[in-house]
């Protein structure tokens, strides 16, 4: 029996420095390298969520960590019989380089496990590994593999060495006890022994498709070639992850904060109200959409509306859901003791009134001013409002230091 096609059931972050081989070991994953966009390439870096599949079976005939399997045969013992099909997987590719912390926490609200990939070859931990993995615990995904990656450059003495700095690193953290799996993403050596760590360490969690169904927005598209007659023109696509409930095909939507509407110097959002015309995950056509993977979902919305990820960090839900959509927010939140993410560990300083500061709340990111600060508590007025669906919402806070973005601290919002 060939295994089924099915949706994705659980969402996989692979995060970690830049250039420690997130892309290369997804593609050891799935096959796929997530980096398409041809500036990527030029870069070498990933600057957007790269997104991949992957279906991973066990083979009955061999021993763990041997057995598991990430295609329909065995390689290990080349038997005739089909490995049983486990679960399908979807791993989001974060993007390494420090500058681009806010898109791989806009990602964060959408896992429920992560890969730290850490590079055997470099001095551990590198700024941006302290930072996802601080990020990690905040936005607290506690289901955690740790990758050790490149072993294929160091000698035994020294992955044994960086093994027991990461095993202290994690030490009376949430992450104590997470598996550290050495790899070689680029010679495929030891995948099987990260699909085992993946399928005991990261489950699917227990969804509860009777909630209001929201879909957090991470890309949009204009899907129609360009030259493509009237006629032929299809309706704009959102893609994103169902974060719970679920959605049909032919549902009534409503996207928030939707549209950005200036008249006479005042600003305003207004929903964008439309119908569901399809589903896909990847190649595969579904009639009904739950949480897990990235779901492309097809509308009858001019494309003009969703082209080059214009609806991304929007929100989608059922056109009757009644969600508050809030310029002016109050949150309590915790401060980190250190900046995480620059070279110098600096410390940080509290909040202060009117200070501008930017917030990354489910796929969306935005800037707002202090406009009260108390020692646990502020309020915010954004500068572009967000749909709060419910109370105690997380939420990460980041502040300018050094020019750059980053990551002080998280809190909730208080509706
Ligand atoms: N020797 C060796 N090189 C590797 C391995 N994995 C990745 N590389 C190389 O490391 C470089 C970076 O790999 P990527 O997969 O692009 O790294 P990344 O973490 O996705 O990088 P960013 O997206 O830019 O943060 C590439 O030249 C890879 O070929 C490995 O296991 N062994
Ligand atoms: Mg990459
Ligand atoms: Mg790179
Ligand atoms: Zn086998």
């Amino acid at each position: 029996m060939p295994w089924p096609k099915v949706q994705p059931e659980v969402n996989i972050g692979v995060v970690g420095h830049v250039d420690h081989g997130k892309t290369t070991l997804v593609q050891a994953l799935t096959g796929i390298w997530t980096s398409k966009h041809s500036e990527e390439l030029k870069r070498g870096m990933t600057i957007k969520l790269g997104y991949a599949e992957a279906s991973f079976g066990i083979c009955k005939n061999c021993k763990k960590p041997d057995a598991y399997v990430n295609e329909e045969s065995c390689r290990q013992c080349g038997s005739d019989e089909e490995p049983e099909f486990l679960r399908r997987v979807s791993f989001l590719d974060a993007p390494g380089h420090e500058i681009l912390m806010a898109t791989m926490l806009s990602g964060t609200a959408i896992l429920d496990g992560a890969i730290l990939v850490v590079a055997a070859n470099e001095p551990f931990p590198q700024p941006q590994t302290r930072e996802h993995f601080v990020a990690l615990g905040i936005v607290g995904i506690k289901n955690l593999v740790i990758v050790q990656n490149k072993i294929d450059v160091v000698t035994r003495d020294q992955a044994i060495a960086q093994y027991k700095q990461i095993t202290e690193f994690i030490k009376g953290t949430w992450a104590e006890g997470s598996p550290i799996i050495p790899v070689s993403a680029l010679h495929k050596i030891n995948i099987d022994a990260l699909i085992e760590a993946i399928e005991e360490r990261i489950p699917t969690p227990k969804r509860d498709l009777t909630k209001t169904p929201i879909m957090l927005v991470v890309r949009s598209f204009d899907v129609n070639k360009p030259g493509t007659t009237f006629d032929k023109l299809v309706g704009g696509v959102v893609g994103g992850s169902i974060i719970q409930g679920k959605f049909s095909i032919g549902q009534e939507i409503k996207i928030l904060p939707g549209i950005r509407v200036e008249d006479k110097g005042k600003v305003t959002y207004e929903p964008i109200y439309t119908k569901i015309s399809s589903l896909r995950f990847g190649d595969l056509e579904v009639n009904e959409a739950k949480p897990g993977g990235l779901v492309a979902v097809g509308t009858y919305l001019d494309p003009s509306v969703t082209k080059a990820d214009s609806l991304m960090g929007n929100m989608v839900t059922d056109a009757k859901a009644d969600i508050p959509v809030l310029w002016n927010i109050r949150v309590e939140y915790n401060l980190l003791e250190r900046v995480v993410g620059s070279k110098d560990l600096v410390k940080v300083e509290p909040i202060r009134n009117k200070e501008v500061l930017m917030i990354t709340v489910g796929s969306a990111t935005t800037l707002g001013t202090v406009t009260h600060a108390k020692s646990n508590e502020i309020e915010l007025e954004l500068k572009k409002p967000i749909p709060v669906w419910e109370n105690n919402l997380r939420l990460v806070i980041s502040r300018q230091v050094g020019g750059r973005w980053r990551l002080v601290g998280w809190g909730q919002i208080k509706i």
